[in-house]
C-alpha cells in the first residue's frame, strides 16, 4: 500500500461549545478518489478546509505527505495550496475578470510563466472541460451554472494539482449537468495522477466517481464512544451497510428520524 498523501490523525474541531469533528482520522493514498458523504452539518466542509490550512485542529494533527500542515510556515503554506485545485459550490470566479484571466489566474499568480504559455494552458484546460475559445472573453455573470462549474475546473486545473477537492461541485445543476461534471471529475482523474477528495450530497456523484466513500455523522448525534465514521468502503457496499443510519441516508428514507424526534 502506497503511504498516505493526506492524512487525519485524531482530530477534533470546536467551534466554542459546539463540537464538529471528534476524533476522526482517514488517511488517502495518492489517486484515490475519495467522495465524504454525510448529513449537513457532519463536517464535510470543515474537513477540507483543515486540509488546506484554512483552519486548525482544535487537537489531532493533519498530515500532507507526512508533514503536519498546522507547522507550515506562511510560504510553505502556499506551496502546498499551489499543489491543490478546489472547486467550489459557487466555482467562486472572479466576477470582474473574463474567463481567460479567471483560469489564467494562479498561473499568474504563481509567476514564472511567458505569455504564450499561459495562453495555450488556458486553451488546453478550456478544451479538457469541454469549452471553446468563444468562451474566452465571456464574463462570469453571461454564463450558466454548468459553464461556471466548468470554467471553475478549467482554473482548478491550471497549474496541474497533485491534489483536487470539490466541495458540492454539482449542487444546483441539473440532471444532465451534473452528469457533464461528473464526467468531468472521472476524466480528471483518467488524465493525471491526481488525488481526489469530493464533498457530495448526490449518490449519483458517489456511484459514478468514488474509489471509496467515507461517510461522517454529525457529532451531536453520537453517543460519547461511538466513532463519527459510519462507512468507509466501496460506493457498491453503501446500499449493504449494517449500519441502518447508513442505509437510511442512501435511501433518503427520514422515518425513523421522526419517529425518533416526536
Ligand atoms: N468558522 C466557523 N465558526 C463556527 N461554526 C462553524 C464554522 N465553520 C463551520 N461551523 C459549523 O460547523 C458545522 C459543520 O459545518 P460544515 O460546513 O463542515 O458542514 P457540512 O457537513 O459541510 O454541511 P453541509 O452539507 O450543510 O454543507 C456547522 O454546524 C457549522 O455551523
Amino acid at each position: 500500500m502506497a503511504d498516505p498523501l493526506i492524512r487525519l490523525r485524531g482530530v477534533s474541531v470546536r467551534f466554542g461549545r459546539h463540537a464538529v469533528l471528534r476524533d476522526l482520522s482517514l488517511s488517502v493514498e495518492p489517486h484515490q478518489t475519495v467522495c465524504v458523504i454525510g448529513e449537513s452539518g457532519c463536517g464535510k466542509t470543515v474537513t477540507l478546509k483543515l486540509l488546506v490550512g484554512l483552519l486548525k485542529p482544535t487537537t489531532g494533527d493533519v498530515l500532507f505527505e507526512n508533514r503536519s500542515v498546522s507547522d507550515l510556515g506562511e510560504s510553505e503554506l502556499t506551496k502546498m495550496r499551489l499543489r491543490m485545485g478546489f472547486l467550489f459550490q459557487q466555482a467562486a470566479l472572479f466576477d470582474s475578470l473574463t474567463v481567460f484571466e479567471n483560469v489564467a489566474f494562479g498561473l499568474r499568480a504563481k509567476g514564472g510563466y511567458a505569455e504564450a504559455d499561459i495562453r495555450s494552458r488556458v486553451r488546453d484546460r478550456l478544451t479538457e472541460v469541454g469549452l471553446t475559445e468563444a468562451a474566452e472573453p465571456k464574463m462570469p455573470a453571461e454564463l450558466s451554472g454548468g459553464m461556471r462549474k466548468r470554467v471553475g475546473l478549467a482554473r482548478a486545473l491550471a497549474l496541474d494539482p497533485d491534489v483536487m477537492l470539490y466541495d458540492e461541485p454539482t449542487t444546483g445543476l441539473d440532471p444532465i449537468m451534473t452528469d457533464v461534471i461528473n464526467e468531468l471529475i472521472l476524466r480528471t482523474r483518467s488524465r493525471r495522477p491526481v488525488t481526489s477528495i469530493v464533498v457530495t450530497h448526490e449518490l449519483r456523484t458517489v456511484h459514478k466517481v468514488a474509489d471509496r466513500v467515507v461517510m461522517l455523522e454529525p457529532v451531536g448525534r453520537l453517543k460519547a464512544d461511538e466513532p463519527q465514521v459510519l462507512y468507509d468502503g466501496p460506493p457498491a457496499g453503501l446500499a449493504t451497510a449494517t449500519d441502518p443510519r447508513v442505509r437510511e441516508f442512501v435511501e433518503g428514507d427520514a422515518a425513523r428520524r421522526i419517529g425518533a424526534e416526536e
